[in-house]
C-alpha cells in the first residue's frame, strides 16, 4: 500500500475555503467555469454564500460596492483570461475608488503561459493586473494559501484600501497536502486595519488654523462615509457649528437636509471659505483640483485628513496635513478644538440665505405637470424624493448623466453610506452590481435611478436580482439614449444619431421575462406609487421611467470636459 493511502490529504479548494471563513468572508460574487466550478460548488457546500452574475465585470463592481459597505474586502471569483479580464474593470473600479476588494482567478499552467504555449485561456493575467489594483500576488503553491488570503486581506483594507489581484495558478489549484500540515499552516490574521494614529502636533496645527478661520468648511468626501466614525464626524460638525459640504458619497453623513449642510451653495462656499478641513476626499477632478474658478481668487488654507501620506499636496499646497485613520483623526480633532467659539454667525447666515434662494428656485420645478409619457428629470426625481425620504434606510444606486446630475441634486439622503454612485471615474455599469452587492450585505431594499444607456452596461443582470429574488426596484430613466434621446445623425440619412435608442423602448418588459415586476410609469405619481410598493413589497421590480426625449442636455455638467472641433472638415 503506498504512503499517500495512509496519510490524510487535504486540497486545494479545501485551503481556499477555510483561508476565506478565517478571514470573515462569508460571500463570493462571480461567474463559474473551468477551473473553478467545483470550488464553487465546494464553497456552497461548506456554507459560503456564492452570488452567480451575467458579466464578471458585475460581479466585481457587487465585490467593490460590498467591500466598501462593510470594511472587509469582497471577493469576486471568476474563469482565467477574458473571466479574468472582465473581473479586473471592477477591480480597477474599487481601486480608483478606494474600496477593498479581492478578485480571485483562475489561470493557465505556468509551464506554458511561461513558455507562451497556448494553454487553454492562456495570459500572463499576474502582470495585466498589476498597473490596475493595489497589489497583486500569485499563488504557486497549496501550502502558501493561508498567508496569501490573509495578504491580500490585509493589503486590501489597510492604508487606502483597494483592489487585490491573486492568480490561482493551475499547478497549485491541483496541489495536495498532509491534513496535519494543512492545519498547521491556517490562521486568522491578527488586526487588519490597524489604527493609523496621527501625530500630535499635526493635530495641533490643524487645530489652531481652525480656530483662527473666519469662514471655514468642512468638505466629507466618501473616505469619511467609508471610514464609519459617524457619530464623530457628526460632533466635530455640531460642536464646532462649522458648515459641511458632503461630496456624493458622503451624502448621509449628517443628513442633507441638516442645518449646517452647504450642499445647494458649493458655489458659494467653496470661493469664500478661508480655511478647508478636508475629511477623506481628494482635490481631484471632482473638486476642480484645488484650485481655479471653483475656488475663487482667495488664497486657501487646507487641512487634509488622509490615511496615505502621499495624497497630501498632490494638487494644491496643504497648510496642515493629518495623515491617519479619519477615525483616529477626528478623535484627536475634536480633543484639541474643546471650548472653540461656534462658527461665525454672518459666515452661517450667508450660507443659509443662499442655502433657501436655492432650495425655493427648485421647488416649482419638482412639482410640474408634465403630458403623459413625458416626465422631466426634475418632476420624475421630485416625486422620488417624497417617497424615499419616508424610507431612510433604503440604499440609493445612481449613475447616467443628467440621471446622475439630477438625483444628486434632488434626492436627499438621511443615513451614512446610503447613496452609491459613478464614483471617481464617473463609470457607467455599476449599477446592477452595485444593486446586488448593497442587497446582499445590507439586507435593506435598494432603489437604483438609471441612465437608460447607463443601466444598459448592466442590465442583464436583472435575472441575478430575480434568481436571488433581492428587494431591488430599478428605475430607468428613459429619455431615449445617451444624454437625450432626439438627436439627429449628423451624416443625414437615416440611421440612429451616435446618442439614440430605439424609441419607445419598454425596459419594463425585460424583468418580465424573467418573473419580476415590471411597470411602465407615464407621470410622476405613477412612479412614486411604484417605487413605494418595490421598496414594501421587496419583490424584484424594474420601472421604465417614460422621459421626454429632450430632457437632459449633452454629458450632464461635466459637459465642459468635451472636445469639440476647432474646424468644420
Ligand atoms: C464605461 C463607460 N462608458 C462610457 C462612458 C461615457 N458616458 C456615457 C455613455 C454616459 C451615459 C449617459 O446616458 P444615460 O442615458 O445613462 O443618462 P442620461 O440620458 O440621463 O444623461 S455618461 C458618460 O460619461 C462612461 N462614463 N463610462
Ligand atoms: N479610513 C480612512 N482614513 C483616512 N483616509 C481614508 C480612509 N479611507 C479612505 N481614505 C482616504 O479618503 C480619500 C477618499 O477620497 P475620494 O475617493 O476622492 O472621495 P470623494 O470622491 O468623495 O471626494 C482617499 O484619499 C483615501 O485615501
Ligand atoms: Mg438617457
Amino acid at each position: 500500500m503506498s504512503n499517500e493511502t495512509e496519510v490524510e490529504l487535504v486540497d486545494a479548494f479545501y485551503m481556499l475555503i477555510e483561508s476565506l471563513k478565517n478571514n470573515g468572508i462569508e460571500n463570493v460574487y462571480g461567474i463559474p467555469g473551468i477551473p473553478v466550478t467545483a470550488l464553487i460548488r465546494s464553497w456552497q457546500a461548506e456554507g459560503g454564500k456564492w452570488y452567480g452574475f451575467r458579466h464578471e465585470t458585475n460581479a466585481a463592481m457587487a465585490a467593490g460596492v460590498a467591500g466598501y459597505l462593510t470594511g472587509k474586502p469582497g471577493v469576486c471569483l471568476t474563469t482565467p483570461a477574458p473571466g479574468f479580464l472582465n473581473g479586473l474593470a471592477g477591480a480597477a473600479n474599487a481601486t480608483t475608488n478606494g474600496w477593498p476588494m479581492i478578485l480571485l482567478s483562475g489561470a493557465a499552467g505556468r509551464r506554458n503561459t511561461d513558455l507562451q504555449q497556448g494553454a487553454f485561456e492562456e495570459m500572463d493575467q499576474l502582470n495585466a493586473a498589476r498597473p490596475h489594483v493595489k497589489a497583486a500576488y500569485r499563488i504557486n503553491h497549496i501550502s502558501d494559501i493561508p498567508i496569501a488570503v490573509a495578504r491580500a486581506v490585509r493589503t486590501a483594507v489597510s492604508g487606502r484600501p483597494g483592489a487585490v489581484y491573486l492568480d490561482l495558478s493551475h499547478e497549485m489549484l491541483t496541489g495536495t497536502m498532509p491534513a496535519a500540515a494543512a492545519e498547521a499552516l491556517l490562521f486568522t490574521p491578527v488586526d487588519p486595519t490597524p489604527k493609523q494614529l496621527p501625530d500630535p502636533a499635526a493635530v495641533k496645527r490643524a487645530a489652531d488654523l481652525l480656530k483662527g478661520a473666519k469662514k471655514p468648511l468642512i468638505l466629507l468626501g466618501k473616505g469619511a462615509a467609508y471610514a464609519q466614525a459617524d457619530a464623530d464626524i457628526k460632533a466635530l460638525v455640531e460642536d464646532t457649528g462649522i458648515p459641511f459640504l458632503p461630496m456624493s458619497m458622503a451624502k448621509g453623513l449628517l443628513p442633507d437636509n441638516h442645518p449646517q449642510c452647504a450642499g445647494p451653495a458649493r458655489s458659494y462656499v467653496l470661493p469664500e471659505c478661508d480655511v478647508v478641513l478636508i475629511v477623506g476626499a481628494r482635490l481631484n477632478w471632482l473638486l476642480g483640483n484645488g484650485k481655479g474658478n471653483t475656488w475663487g481668487n482667495q488664497l486657501k488654507k487646507f487641512i487634509q485628513i488622509d490615511i496615505l501620506p502621499q495624497e497630501i499636496d498632490s494638487n494644491v499646497p496643504i497648510a496642515a496635513p493629518l495623515v491617519g485613520d479619519i477615525a483616529s483623526c477626528i478623535a484627536a480633532l475634536r480633543e484639541a478644538l474643546k471650548g472653540m467659539p461656534k462658527a461665525d454667525a454672518a459666515w452661517m447666515g450667508g450660507i443659509a440665505e443662499r442655502v433657501n434662494a436655492s432650495k425655493e428656485k427648485l421647488a416649482p420645478t419638482l412639482k410640474v405637470e408634465t403630458p403623459p409619457g413625458m416626465m422631466n428629470y426634475r418632476n420624475s426625481l421630485g416625486a422620488l424624493r417624497d417617497v424615499l425620504a419616508k424610507y431612510p434606510s433604503v440604499t440609493l444606486v445612481n449613475e447616467g448623466a443628467n440621471a446622475l446630475d439630477n438625483t444628486r441634486m434632488i434626492v436627499d439622503q438621511y443615513q451614512p453610506r446610503k447613496r452609491i454612485d459613478s464614483g471617481t471615474w464617473g463609470i457607467m455599469g455599476i449599477g446592477m452590481g452595485a444593486c446586488i452587492g448593497a442587497a446582499v450585505v445590507t439586507g435593506e431594499p435598494v432603489v437604483a435611478v438609471e441612465g437608460d444607456s447607463a443601466f444598459g452596461f448592466s442590465g442583464m443582470e436583472v435575472e441575478t436580482m430575480v434568481r436571488y429574488n433581492l428587494p431591488i426596484c430599478v428605475i430607468v430613466m428613459n429619455n431615449g439614449g445617451i444624454y437625450k434621446g432626439n438627436e439627429t445623425n449628423a451624416g443625414g440619412y437615416d440611421d440612429p444619431s451616435p446618442t439614440s435608442f430605439a424609441p419607445g423602448s419598454r425596459y419594463d418588459k425585460m424583468i418580465e421575462a424573467f418573473g419580476g415586476v415590471g411597470v411602465n410609469a407615464q407621470t410622476p405619481a405613477e412612479l412614486a406609487a411604484a417605487v413605494e410598493e418595490a421598496i414594501k413589497s421587496r419583490k424584484p421590480t424594474l420601472i421604465n421611467a417614460c422621459l421626454d426625449p429632450d430632457a437632459g442636455v449633452e454629458s450632464g455638467r461635466i459637459a465642459g470636459l468635451n472636445i469639440e472641433r476647432k474646424k468644420k472638415k
